[in-house]
């Protein structure tokens, strides 16, 4: 029997672990997935290879308009391609992890990537039935409606021992001074225009820091089904009820 389409919407900052556990529910549940953050490094990339000035909105405002950008919604096959050129290894490069918040800031280039993101999530409702959604601003902007929303966080310790580990082979103190400036800066600039960090109203926080992925994408997989609320702020304490 057909299920009512699922939309499920995935925030968080740099390394909170929401582009490898989106994908592995997207997976699990056979619905499409999203990665809104390569539709931002996607255009960085090709901007850069313009030769625009990433400071010049109206420039790259009118590249984002234009930008033939195939985005690619199977959670096994994430290759992005930009005018039929493959740039699925370019746009990780530190060039553009560097650039994209210039990009990412400028509040013409969201409205039009915005647009292209609700319309993917409208037809992909549709053609499969749900979809995973993953960014800074699903939960709040792009998707308020979602049928689930989660802010995944994790400490910065955790977040920067994770993306040190996974760009440079190990956590020393060296190899995360390194990474520091991909993770800090980035979502410092990130969060000058979309909220992050902590959950809005109706959004579930899940706390990452001490938990293994397998254990994070058990937890958005119980909650989805309904299983749990996999709510880990602190709550309020519980006051006993004098008529029960
Ligand atoms: N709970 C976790 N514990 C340890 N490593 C994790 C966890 N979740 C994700 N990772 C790893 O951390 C790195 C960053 O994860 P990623 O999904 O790219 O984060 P984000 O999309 O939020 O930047 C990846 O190498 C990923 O495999
Ligand atoms: N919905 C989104 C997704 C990403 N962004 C911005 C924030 C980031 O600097 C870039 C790239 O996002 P991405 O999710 O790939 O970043 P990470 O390297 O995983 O931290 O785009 C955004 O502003 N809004």
């Amino acid at each position: 029997m057909p299920h009512t389409p699922l939309t499920i919407a995935i925030d968080g900052p740099s390394g909170s672990g929401k582009s490898s556990v989106s994908r592995a529910v997207a997976r699990e549940l056979g619905l499409a997935y999203l990665d809104t953050g390569a539709m931002y490094r996607a255009l960085a990339w090709h901007c850069l290879e313009q030769g625009l000035d990433l400071d010049d909105g109206e420039a790259v405002t009118q590249a984002a308009r234009d930008l033939p950008l195939d985005v690619p919604t199977d959670p096994d096959g994430q290759s992005v391609t930009v005018g039929g050129t493959d740039v699925t290894g370019a746009i990780r490069e530190q060039r553009v992890t560097e650039q994209v918040s210039a990009v990412a800031t400028n509040l013409d280039v969201r409205a039009e990537l915005r647009r292209r993101q609700r319309e993917v999530i409208g037809a992909q409702r549709e053609e499969r039935g749900g979809i995973v959604a993953e960014g800074r601003d699903i939960t709040t902007v792009v998707a308020p409606d979602a049928e689930h929303r989660v802010l995944l966080t994790a400490s910065e310790e955790a977040r920067l021992a994770r993306r040190s580990t996974e760009l440079h082979g190990g956590a020393d103190a060296d190899q995360v001074a390194a990474t520091r400036d991909q993770i800090v800066r980035r979502d410092e600039q990130d969060s000058t225009v979309s909220a992050f960090m902590e959950a809005a109203d109706g959004v579930v926080t899940l706390d990452t820091s001490d938990l293994t992925f397998d254990e994070v994408v058990a937890a958005v997989l119980a909650l989805v089904r309904g299983e749990v609320v996999a709510q880990t702020e602190p709550q309020a304490p519980h006051t006993p009820d004098p008529d029960a």
